[in-house]
C-alpha cells in the first residue's frame, strides 16, 4: 500500500533526503508542503499518514519551531532518521566564487555554514523558505551574482552545479528527524522514548523528575527547555531517553513521571536511528 509522506520543500530538500532514507525500498507519495503546521494538520485530517519534521542538528541544536508544535498537535513520533547534511555552494554553469554577492538558503542552512560567510564578508546570506527553492530561485535568476546552499540532489535537479563541496562548518553535521503520525503505531522492539514535561516551578522538582528516571536506570539522550507562552518565564522540558515502553522499568517510571508533573505528554516510543556519520 502506497503511504503519503509530508515533508518541507520540494524536490532536493534535506527533508525529502530524510523521507527517502527512511523509507528507502516502500512505495510511498512525497508530498511537498510550504510549512510544518500544515504538515502536522493534515496527519491530523488523515490526509497524510506520516510526516518528516526536523528536530535538532549537530551544529546548531534545536529546531525549536518543530518541538513546539507537537505540543498543541495531536500527534505521535513513530520513527527517526539522521541525515547528513552537506551543504554544496550551488550556481548557474560558468559562476565563479569572486562573482557571487548574495547566497540564498534555509535560515537553518545559512547558519550551518556561518565559517563561509566569515571568510567571505563580500557576500550576504539571505534566508529564503528552503534549500530546494533557494536552488530554484538562483536558476530562475540565471545570474552569475547568486548562488545557493543546498544539497547535491536540488542542484542536480534544477541543472546547476557545485561550485564548492561541504561548504558546512562542521564535517560531522546532521540533522535528526521524527517521522510524526496522528495514528498511535508503536514497533514491539521501540528503543527510544520522547516525552514532553511540565513540572511544578518549585525547588528540586526538575531534579527530582530526573531522579525518577535514573533510578530506573534510564539514559536520557536528551533535555531541551522551552518556554510556555502563556506563563511567561515558565517552561516546559522535551526530554528523549532509552528504552522501551513495555519494560516494566520504563512503565513505572512512566507512571511515576505522571504522578509527579503538571503534565506528561508520551510522544512516542520508536526504533532509534544510526547516528554514524
Ligand atoms: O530546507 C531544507 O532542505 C530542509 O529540509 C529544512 C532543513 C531544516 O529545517 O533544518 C532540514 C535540514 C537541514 O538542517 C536544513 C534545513
Amino acid at each position: 500500500m502506497t503511504v503519503r509522506v509530508g515533508y518541507q520543500g520540494n524536490h532536493g530538500t534535506f527533508s525529502e533526503i530524510a523521507v527517502m532514507k527512511y523509507f528507502a525500498g516502500r512505495d510511498i507519495e512525497l508530498c511537498g508542503y510550504r510549512s510544518f503546521p500544515e504538515i502536522l494538520a493534515d496527519c491530523e485530517k488523515g490526509v497524510l499518514d506520516y510526516g518528516m519534521l526536523p528536530v535538532e542538528n549537530t551544529t546548531t541544536g534545536v529546531i525549536a519551531r518543530t518541538y513546539d508544535l507537537f505540543q498543541s498537535h495531536d500527534v505521535h513520533a513513530v520513527g527517526e532518521t539522521v541525515v547528513p547534511i552537506r551543504e554544496d555552494l550551488i550556481a548557474v554553469p560558468g559562476t565563479k566564487i569572486e562573482e557571487i554577492r548574495e547566497v540564498y538558503s534555509h535560515p537553518e542552512a545559512l547558519s550551518q555554514c556561518s565559517g563561509f560567510f566569515e571568510a567571505h564578508p563580500g557576500i550576504q546570506a539571505i534566508a529564503w523558505q528552503d534549500t530546494s527553492a533557494a536552488v530554484h530561485h538562483v536558476a530562475e535568476c540565471g545570474d552569475h551574482s547568486k548562488a545557493a546552499l543546498g544539497s547535491c540532489r536540488a542542484a542536480e535537479y534544477y541543472q546547476l552545479v557545485s561550485l564548492q563541496k561541504d561548504v558546512q562548518d562542521s564535517h560531522t553535521n546532521m540533522t535528526r528527524f521524527l517521522l510524526m503520525s496522528a495514528i498511535h503505531e508503536e514497533p514491539e522492539d521501540g528503543t527510544k522514548i520522547s516525552i514532553i514535561l511540565t513540572v511544578n516551578h518549585e525547588p528540586g522538582a526538575l531534579y527530582h523528575a530526573l531522579g525518577i528516571l535514573s533510578y530506573a536506570d534510564i539514559n536520557v539522550t536528551k533535555l531541551e527547555s522551552r518556554p510556555i507562552p502563556s506563563e511567561p518565564f515558565h517552561y516546559r522540558f522535551y526530554l528523549d531517553f532509552q528504552g522501551n515502553r513495555n519494560d516494566p522499568f520504563v512503565k513505572t517510571a512512566l507512571l511515576k513521571l505522571k504522578e509527579h508533573s503538571l503534565d506528561l505528554k508520551i510522544l512516542g516510543c520508536y526504533r532509534a536511528a544510526d547516528s554514524q556519520y
